[in-house]
């Protein structure tokens, strides 16, 4: 998707990309983007809530201004993203919010606004019994796929945000996430103040992670007063301030939603940390062993995420097989293949097949389809994003309904919505299997391998001085 926002009608506008010569009719283009209209609508909203899900409209737009905005925004473009060529030829388009500023207020607003937008991962480690490799229910797919990224040539340095802080409730875990993010954004934070990008990869290559730069963006928002001086103590202060009020509106809850009390797993299950997270091993380097989980408020937008992401129950591993069993009836019906809705509609009927969450195979296609889906659902909310708006407000000009956040010399009233939830292609889940596998692959290769190394020569080392005492 081609997005651009308009910063003073306060809209942003979605267009369908595709691979050059990929032509697609205006009648496939426009069916695609009601789909992407109808996904949001009946089945996301159900999941994350009401008031963090902005579906969107589609409009017709004139061609001609389609065709000159193309041209316009080509330069903009990273190349990363130019294999693909925005849609020009249907005047189609998905009109949204713009969601960098505030989703409290119906109107456009001309008070500053910053907004910090996360792309959080997967927030848990796979509890599934297909799971093959011990690993995997120990380091979360975030930091071993880091390694990989490191070495592919993604990112030029590995970061020590791990999702499984983030997602544990636990403040101290989610300063240390957050902080982490802030050090090394890569694609999963930027920072936006009054709808410009202040902070955060413009696109893949490297990002310069200058706090001191950030600190004077935020310092009017922070200290309107302008009561502090400036230096490294005001940046550490002011970036302090800042991963406070991201914590806080990331733990508040501002909507309730009908799959809320759907519970997909119980936490406990699973390991609720990450033998990989910074944080965890600087805990075991301390001599602590206990790693605090706090558990999320039910109503948080990062609790209804980590619900949506668990639908993936049976992990890649134990999808594949149900996901080649599919395939197969597909192959000698393909007839089915609107009657299963692998392609949609995505309508209400399509909603209450996905909350049958049993694991136990029957042997049907029936149950196969329904596990391809939950775990479509899953993928999507596994690469989502949150958008926090804030912006600073008085004492009495805060009503009652909305929500505040406080911080040290400032208060603000925010928002937070989810976005990027258009619904992985089914036609996805082979490269997910296969990209599973060499990230774990490269993990116990090149990271695990070396770190037993380390282990066994510190063991050597201790065996080699302990004493052995015996009895006399
Ligand atoms: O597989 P992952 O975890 O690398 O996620 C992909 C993302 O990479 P990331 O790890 O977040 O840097 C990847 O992000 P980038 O485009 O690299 O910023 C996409 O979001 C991709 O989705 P899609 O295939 O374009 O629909 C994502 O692919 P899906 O797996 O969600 O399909
Ligand atoms: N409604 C919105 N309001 C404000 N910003 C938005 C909105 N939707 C998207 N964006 C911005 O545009 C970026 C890209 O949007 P999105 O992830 O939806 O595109 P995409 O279709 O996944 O693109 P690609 O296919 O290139 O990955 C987001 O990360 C966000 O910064």
């Amino acid at each position: 998707m081609e997005t651009l926002s308009d910063y003073e009608r306060c809209v942003v506008l979605r267009f369908l990309k595709s691979p050059p010569n990929q032509n697609k009719t205006s009648e496939e283009i426009l069916h695609h983007l009601q789909n992407i209209v109808d996904f949001g609508k009946h089945v996301m909203k159900q999941f994350f809530g009401e008031n963090y899900v902005h579906h969107g409209e589609i409009i017709q737009l004139p061609l001609d201004f389609v065709r000159q905005l193309c041209l316009k925004i080509q330069p903009e473009r990273p190349e990363s993203r130019c294999d693909k060529d925005m849609d020009t030829l249907s005047g189609y388009a998905m009109c949204l919010p713009n969601l960098t500023r505030l989703q409290t207020y119906r109107f456009v607003e001309h008070r500053p606004i910053l907004c910090i937008e996360i792309k959080p991962k997967c927030g848990f480690i796979p509890f599934s019994s297909h799971v093959s490799q011990e690993i995997k229910h120990k380091v979360c797919r975030y930091c071993m796929h880091q390694h990989l990224k490191v070495a592919n040539g993604k990112w030029k340095r590995p970061s020590k945000y791990c999702p499984l802080d983030l997602f544990s409730g636990n403040k101290q875990r989610m300063h240390f996430a957050l902080k982490s993010l802030l050090q090394e954004a890569q694609n999963n934070l930027k920072i936006f103040k009054n709808g410009e990008l202040i902070y955060g990869c413009r696109d893949d290559q490297d990002c310069v992670s200058d706090w001191n730069e950030l600190a004077r963006h935020l310092k009017p928002f922070f200290f309107p007063s302008n009561g502090l001086v400036s230096g490294p103590h005001c940046t550490r202060t002011i970036v302090k301030e800042l991963i406070h009020v991201i914590t806080m509106t990331l733990l508040s809850s501002t909507d309730a939603c009908r799959a809320g009390d759907m519970k997909t797993v119980p936490i406990s299950q699973g390991r609720s940390y990450c033998e990989a997270s910074a944080f965890n091993k600087e805990l075991v380097r301390n001599g602590k062993h206990k790693l605090e989980s706090s558990g999320l408020p039910r109503g948080c937008l990062l609790y209804k995420t980590l619900q949506a992401q668990m639908l993936d129950m049976l992990d890649i591993e134990g999808l594949y097989p149900l996901y080649s069993r599919v395939e197969q009836y597909l192959e000698e019906f393909p007839e089915e293949r609107s009657t299963l809705q692998i392609d949609g509609p995505y309508n209400e009927a399509f909603y209450e097949k996905l909350l049958d969450l049993s694991t136990e195979d029957d042997g049907t296609v029936a149950f196969a389809l329904t596990k391809v889906q939950q775990y479509r659902i899953a993928m999507t909310a596994k690469d989502c994003s949150i958008m926090i708006a804030l912006s600073p407000c008085l004492q009495d000009e805060c009503s009652e309904q909305r929500p505040v956040v406080l911080t040290s010399k400032s208060r603000f009233t925010f928002s937070v919505s989810v976005l990027d939830l258009d619904l992985k292609p089914y036609e996805s889940i082979p490269h997910q299997y296969k990209l599973d596998g060499k990230i774990v692959n490269y993990y116990l290769k090149n990271v695990q391998a070396k770190d037993d190394a380390v282990m066994s020569s510190l063991f050597k080392e201790n065996e080699d001085c302990t004493l052995v005492l015996h009895k006399v």
